[in-house]
């Protein structure tokens, strides 16, 4: 069979469009202490957390709100395209002036997670000494990423979130929060998410880390000096992972067995070649990795008696949810949650045909649940 290369494989420079100082936004850095420690004895020397606020904080700072994205999401979270950012805000039919969370009411903070490659230190950001971190960046762990975020509260005055809300890696980095620092946590939405990472999620993402170390433009992540980067085994880590966030009877309704018009490919095929060349061209191969493994090795219970003890341990009013098509992220894990938090109603399904991308396409329903949250 012969690998058809799509047009990703291209020669992209190796600081494509996510480097550090590109889109900024209205950014703004923390610098954390000195050295970081990580959960994994090491440490990060020199770091900082990129994030983004909208909105006042209230005097007694009650009405803060932390949102924290998914695997390759930003600090972005509100906002149309072209206002000092390429994209819209990636919760914007949820977030922002007249939505849901309204910066008229409410002080809106979102972070790019400490690892990624929108302004938080990552394997492509540079060390100390000015040399990307590349394979020498220490392996990474969600708790990692919400202490790094315990700092940023302190800094910004927020004792107490009114509410922290997240999917998939966002709703892990939120059941971080409630279970490592309940007193700081008022209240949460965890979306589309786990407690601990399956079989099922470690495999598939197995599959795209394979696909980025078998690109020769790897060089075990210290690729950043070289011109060009890993993009094809990024590209191909992205048509897997994609498939896994849609459902099959989306794919099928939408694409079914027909061609693309013109061309050779399949109509999904070049969906996914579309998808995999738009992430190409704002993502890093490093932060992937790195980001992708924290969600492998997340098992809230680590160090704390097991999921089922570490759960019991929030105190926050929790609304736990799901997509009812999310073939990644079943309801099941869901269904655990609420089952061991304390303060947790039933889970709340989401409708949708999307799948797992549903907590992003499905504003209006993740809309209603949050509004509850925030006005119980
Ligand atoms: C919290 C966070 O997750 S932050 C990160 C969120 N952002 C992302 O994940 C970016 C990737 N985007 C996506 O995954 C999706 O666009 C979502 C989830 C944001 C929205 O999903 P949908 O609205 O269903 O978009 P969909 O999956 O249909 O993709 C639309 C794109 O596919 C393109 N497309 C559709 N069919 C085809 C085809 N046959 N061939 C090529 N391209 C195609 C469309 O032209 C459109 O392109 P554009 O986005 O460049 O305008
Ligand atoms: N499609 C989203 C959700 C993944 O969980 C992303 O790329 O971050």
């Amino acid at each position: 069979m012969t690998l058809v290369r799509p047009d990703v494989s291209a020669p992209l420079p190796v600081t494509a469009a996510w480097r550090e100082g590109d889109h900024p936004g209205q950014r703004k850095f923390l610098t954390l202490p000195d050295p970081f420690p990580l959960q994994s004895g090491g440490a990060l020397l020199g770091a900082k957390l990129a994030y983004e606020t909208w909105g006042t904080l209230d005097p007694d700072g009650g009405n803060a709100i932390l949102v924290e994205h998914a695997l390759t999401g930003d600090s972005h979270v509100i906002g149309e395209a072209g206002e000092g950012h390429p994209t819209p805000g990636w919760w914007s039919e949820l977030i922002g002036p007249g939505r849901v969370v309204d910066p008229a009411r409410w002080f809106i903070v979102c972070t790019n997670a400490l690892g990624g490659c929108q302004g938080s230190t990552g394997p492509s950001s540079l060390d100390p000494q000015g040399k990307p971190w590349g394979s020498r960046f220490p392996a990474l762990t969600v708790r990692d990423m919400t202490r790094a975020e315990v700092h940023l509260a302190d800094a910004l005055g927020v004792r107490r979130w009114a509410a922290v809300i997240g999917g998939s890696l966002g709703s892990m980095r939120t059941l971080e929060w409630a279970v490592d620092q309940p007193d700081r946590v008022e209240s949460a939405l965890v979306l589309a998410g786990t407690a601990v990472a399956s079989a099922e999620q470690i495999a598939w993402c197995y599959t795209q880390l394979s696909a980025i170390y078998s690109d020769p433009h790897w060089y075990d992540g210290d690729y950043y000096d070289k011109p060009v980067g890993p993009h094809l085994g990024l590209s191909l880590a992205r048509r897997i992972a994609h498939t896994t966030y849609r459902s099959p009877g989306e794919l099928e309704a939408r694409f079914g067995h027909a061609r693309q018009p013109g061309e050779e490919r399949f109509a999904v095929e070049s969906y996914l070649d579309h998808h995999a060349r738009k992430l190409v061209r704002r993502f890093d191969a490093g932060s992937y990795v790195a980001l992708t493994k924290a969600m492998t090795s997340f098992d809230v219970g680590r160090d704390r008696g097991g999921a089922e003890a570490a759960l019991r341990r929030v105190t926050a009013r929790v609304a736990v949810a799901g997509v009812d098509s999310d073939r990644i992220y079943p309801l099941e894990q869901q269904e655990f949650i609420a089952e061991h938090i304390p303060a947790s109603g039933p889970l709340h399904v989401v409708h949708s045909d999307y799948g797992h991308d549903g907590l992003l396409i499905e504003a209006e329903q993740v809309g209603r649940i949050v509004a509850d949250l925030l006005d119980p």
